[in-house]
């Protein structure tokens, strides 16, 4: 049977229940899932203790670091000198708790300076790649190239020996391991559609970057942290026991070399600062490994037996309370008869460059016009360019597309100029999120599996719309009661994968419709949703297109959908339309052969206008 039947069909029957709200999901914390690890605990309450005993270091030392006291050297433990003194009579449990501070000091010194250098540049060169991450790359490979000890000892006898230069220069040499930990990460997340889909909200790329991609190098850059503390304090420790540190600090590796001349007489020496060493890197280890299990322990999901509720039974998107609503404010009105349209594509033409420098063209000469309150679809069949003409209007083609042709204009203003090769961004990123707003085809990767269904859907409106989060929180949940959804508290506050297909598309369409857009392009809304959904989901875009007087372009490959949802149509073929006009008249009347067929095929054996045109509306005057 045609999907156009099955759509028909199913629009008629009451809606069902959406599905997907009746699990539990517990998110436990990774802080509490580290409290549950005993290698967390023993992790923690080691660098703690140690962390501690550093910052009461002058409250707990009975001597000044270097206050030496030369009738007392090389003396055992005592009641004074409760760890003993070394050759120059200085107290060793004062040194070591001093040492703790200048010892973990520089190793946060020296990740601090690599997280500095390598997160932020790991970030643009994994979101805008392009020149800036040649650039870095090259960077990179001259600092990973460079012998790091020779550096090192090169720095020592340019400055001193100063542990801090010393670790800000280890710093810089470590820092391209965060910049390509960052840069793979964001480049594994940077094409994901979630992330399209918070530009086509109107979030800034900033905005994007500190939301949806810094959450995922999150962890990563805290575990290899922990990793990296570990070696700056290994290799800077290292230097001053071979003699090349700074012998009026007392520090680990200072107290090291010291322990070492006297292993002999006073092995105890040796001992303190090499057991406090080894807990902090050890616990630095642990505490990496702890972290990593809890995050990959990842979410436990209790499931819960759902309870239907005869209540929630034959809930409708379409029975939802509706809300007038205000009129659209300072946005013209289309004037009958002129040429100005909500969107005018004019001649489009889209290309991408080939290896022998020839542009293939995928979009060719492609014209069209949406109006306020109408819908278009775009109709063919796969590969013909309905998707790139689409994402031409959003500004969302790749990089590597060049506009070969043509204009576009919303609302009589370009974003693609004649002549132009780009799309304007500046002038899209204005509009996108605001008065441009895009439904895709795929709801579950549209969604950012890190943030809750209500986040992502306040963040744009308390950007866009310039309201409190408090309010845009009331709005969301009214979005998602209008969208059809029974327990709109309970959707607010889930993550994507704790709702159904269904559910999310309902959720992207009341973010499309949140900041008010005048129009909305839908990619093929209802191609990853079960039959029945599907009916929903059109009837709820015919429901908000009616009540909002929103222009739509509906991109789909479905007759059938175009039937029942669209007021015109445009039919495309290997990048060109082929033929354009009201869906009644390309219904009951296809000229062009390819229309024909395409018609003929979907319905297979069904007779093209008989079965249509019965599901179809009655025509637009
Ligand atoms: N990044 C790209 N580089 C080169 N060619 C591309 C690129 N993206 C799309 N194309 C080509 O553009 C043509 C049109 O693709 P488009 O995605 O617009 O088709 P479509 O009609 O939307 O098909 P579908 O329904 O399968 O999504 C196809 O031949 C496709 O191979």
């Amino acid at each position: 049977m045609s999907d156009s039947v099955e759509t028909a069909a199913v629009t008629a029957v009451p809606a069902p229940v959406p599905t997907g709200q009746s699990g539990t999901v517990v998110r436990s914390t990774v802080m509490r899932r580290l409290l549950r690890n005993p290698m967390g605990i023993a992790s923690l309450v080691i660098l703690g203790s140690i962390a501690l005993l550093a910052i009461l270091a002058p409250v707990l030392a009975p001597f000044e670091e270097n206050f030496a006291n030369i009738t007392k050297t090389l003396a055992p433990a005592d009641s004074v000198n409760i760890l003993g003194t070394d050759s120059a009579g200085r107290d060793t449990w004062s040194r070591l708790l001093f040492g703790a501070q200048l010892t973990l000091l520089s190793a946060l010194l020296c990740a601090g300076v690599a997280i500095a250098i390598g997160l932020p540049a790991g970030l643009i060169a994994g979101y805008y790649a392009g020149k800036f991450e040649a650039v870095s790359n090259w960077v990179v490979s001259i600092l990973m190239s460079l012998p790091g000890l020779i550096v090192l000892l090169t720095i020592r006898a340019a400055f001193g020996p100063s542990v801090w230069i010393s670790m800000i220069a280890f710093g810089v040499l470590i820092s391209p391991s965060y910049f390509r930990l960052t840069r793979t990460a964001v480049q594994s997340v940077r094409n994901e559609l979630y992330v399209d889909a918070a530009r086509v909200s109107g979030l800034s790329d900033w905005s994007i970057i500190a939301r949806h991609i810094f959450s995922v190098v999150r962890a990563p850059i805290i575990i290899q942290t922990a990793a990296i503390a570990g070696v700056a304090i290994a290799i800077q420790s290292g230097l001053e026991f071979l003699g090349l540190g700074d012998p009026t600090k007392a520090t680990w590796g200072v107290m090291l070399s010291e322990g070492f001349k006297n292993v002999y007489l006073t092995p105890t020496l040796l001992l303190w600062p090499a057991l406090a060493m080894a807990l902090t890197i050890g616990g630095l280890v642990l505490l990496g490994n702890a972290i990593r299990d809890a995050l990959e322990d990842g979410e436990k999901v209790k499931h819960r037996k759902k309870r239907a509720t005869s209540s929630a039974t034959g809930a409708s998107p379409t029975a939802a309370p509706a809300t007038a609503r205000p009129s659209r404010k300072s946005v013209a009105a289309v004037d009958a008869g002129t040429e100005h349209h909500l969107v005018k594509v004019t001649n489009l033409g889209v290309g991408y460059p080939q290896a022998d420098g020839s542009i293939k063209k995928v979009v060719d000469d492609v014209s069209f016009h949406v109006d306020r309150g109408e819908i278009l679809g775009i109709v063919g069949e796969s590969g013909s360019g309905k998707s790139q003409t689409a994402f031409s209007i959003l500004g969302l083609l790749p990089d590597n597309a060049r506009i070969v042709g043509g204009a576009i204009q919303f609302d009589g203003n370009y974003t693609v100029a004649p002549g132009d090769e780009r799309v304007n961004q500046s002038r899209l990123s204005k509009l996108r999120g605001k008065r441009i707003s895009y439904i895709p085809q795929e709801p579950m990767s549209n969604l950012d599996p890190a943030f809750t269904i209500g986040y992502q859907l306040v963040t744009p409106m308390v950007r866009v719309l310039g309201i409190s989060k408090e309010e845009a929180r009331k709005r969301a949940l009214k979005l998602l009661t209008d969208v059809g959804i029974v327990s709109p508290e309970r959707t607010f506050s889930a993550y994507p994968h704790e709702v159904s297909g269904g559910m999310a598309q309902r959720v992207l369409i009341a973010g499309a419709i949140s900041c008010e857009p005048d129009l909305v392009i839908a990619d093929e809304p209802t191609t990853a949703l079960d039959v029945t959904v599907q009916a929903d989901v059109l009837d709820l875009l015919r429901e908000l297109q009616q009540r909002l007087n929103i222009g739509i372009i509906l991109v789909t490959h479905n007759f059938g959908v175009v039937a029942d949802l669209c007021d015109r149509v445009a039919v495309m073929q290997n990048g060109r339309l082929v033929e354009e006009g009201s869906v009644r008249d390309i219904l009951r009347n296809p000229k062009e052969r390819y229309t024909q067929t395409l018609l003929a095929s979907m319905l297979e054996d069904k007779t093209p206008l008989s079965m249509l045109v019965s599901s179809q509306k009655e025509p637009v005057a």
